[in-house]
């Protein structure tokens, strides 16, 4: 980043302007003349004193800011949901043909309906982003609710309206194209179920075609919130009733070799000067759909970050934190970190077991595999080093579908008594 002195050398780049921005991230300010802010945050910018620092004001408070860190107002940013081309992605078939061919992930859900059909008995049940409708077909099917509420947005809702009539439910079923925070409906509900989880807890990534292959984002579990706080009865359940990020340190001798070392020796020629700009294509943002093998997590999961969907608020989500220590129990080289997610069913029969669907490497693989974090570098660890930090969701406060995951971590190593100087990587999704 641009130093201040460079700058005050351009005035010509000085541009006196009064407008408003929003601060994408968090900022610390490094020198007396710069002002620190965080995420969300709106900056009053009254000069462009050159391309990568402005004089801006927060709260009665001056100083330079990083423009890089900030984004007009989001009113000035059509469409910060972006929601038409998401919801075009699913009125194809070919994501739906991808989640139902998931086994553990629709088997998981039919069997939280078969374990619960007797309590369902007579209850009102909304299936959030029903898709075809398979979860709202299993409780019309093997369940006696009152009513099944199958909410669907995207133009897919047409087929279900025919899948629902194919399979006899119409009795029970009925569909809804909307968002479904538009709805308005006859009752509120007592089961709110939804299949809303994304690579990476909140946020799924769809590669859209309707976009010419380019990547969208999902964060369902806003809307998931927004219609439990006005349609979930008090008392009524949510499935999930809790979701989990779990973390792991873990190798990746293959990824490593496959974008890194490869640049070192090509056909007896030298390409090594490669190797920064392959870091940066590669290992700057998540790798997504990775196979995490067991064998190469170095250390037992953690769960990081657990999410209670009965007492979550949609603000909690903005900004989510959580901590972790591992200890090493087996000597390899510390290439990043693998994430994946659980989500936990509770019974609606007092007593009753929860059901759990874990999409960790210890689990049948499902559709989402894990999420692999990397390092700009492997380190190399022993039995018994430890490896401790952070782990931070930051929602875009623009795009509001898009996020960032920012690791901090630090090393201990077995001998030693003190901890590594901090180290920090942010992986955005996708701005
Ligand atoms: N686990 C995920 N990553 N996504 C699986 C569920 C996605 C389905 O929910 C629909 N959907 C998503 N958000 C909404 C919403 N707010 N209202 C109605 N349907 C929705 C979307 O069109 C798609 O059919």
């Amino acid at each position: 980043m641009l130093e201040m002195s460079e700058c005050e050398n351009t005035q010509t780049d000085s541009n006196i302007i009064t407008e408003e921005f929003i601060a994408l991230e968090d900022f610390s300010a490094t020198g007396a003349e710069q002002l620190s802010f965080s995420a969300g945050d709106t900056l009053l910018v009254h000069e462009q004193v050159c391309a990568d620092w402005w004089w801006a004001e927060r709260s009665g408070c001056f100083g330079y800011v990083p423009s890089a860190f900030l984004h007009r107002r989001v009113e000035d940013v059509e469409d910060a949901w972006q929601d038409e081309e998401y919801f075009s992605s699913y009125g194809t078939l070919k994501l739906h043909l991808e989640m139902l061919s998931d086994r553990p992930r629709t088997e998981t859900y039919r069997q939280v309906i078969v374990s619960n059909c007797a309590a369902l008995r007579g209850k009102v049940v909304m299936d959030l982003g029903c898709g075809t409708g398979v979860i709202s077909l299993f409780c019309g099917r093997l369940a006696q609710p009152a009513a099944v509420y199958a909410v669907e947005a995207s133009s897919v809702a047409e087929h279900t309206e025919k899948l629902v009539k194919l399979n006899r439910c119409d009795d029970v079923v009925t569909v809804f194209r909307s968002r479904a925070e538009d709805l308005m409906l006859p009752s509120k509900v007592d089961v709110l179920v939804s299949e809303w989880m994304g690579n990476c807890l909140l946020v799924d990534v769809l590669v859209s075609e309707w976009m010419g292959n380019c990547l969208l984002f999902e964060f369902m579990v806003e809307s998931v919130l927004r219609v439990r706080d006005r349609w979930l009865k008090d008392g009524g359940m949510m499935w999930p009733s809790s979701a989990s990020l779990s973390l792991v340190p873990c190798q990746a001798h293959a990824d490593y070799s496959q974008k890194m070392e490869f640049w070192e020796n090509l056909y007896g020629l030298d390409f090594s000067c490669l190797q920064p700009v392959a870091r940066e294509e590669f290992f700057s943002k998540p790798k997504f759909s990775h196979q995490l093998d067991p064998d190469d997590c170095l250390s037992s999961p953690c769960d990081v970050i657990t999410l209670d969907m009965h007492t979550l608020s949609v603000s909690d989500l903005e900004k989510l934190r959580g901590e972790f220590r591992f200890t090493i129990e087996r000597a390899g080289t510390l290439h990043g970190f693998a994430a994946w997610f659980s989500t936990f069913f509770r019974s609606l029969d007092e007593g009753g077991q929860p059901l759990e669907l874990n999409t960790g490497p210890h689990a049948e693989s499902t559709h989402w595999k894990q999420t692999l974090f990397m390092f700009d570098g492997p380190i190399g660890v022993e039995e018994g080093d430890c490896v401790g930090g952070a782990i931070t969701l930051q929602r875009n406060p623009i795009w509001r579908r898009h996020m960032s995951i920012t690791i901090e971590w630090r090393m201990k190593r077995r001998n030693d008594t003190t901890f590594s100087e901090k180290s920090s990587k942010r992986f955005p999704m996708w701005r």
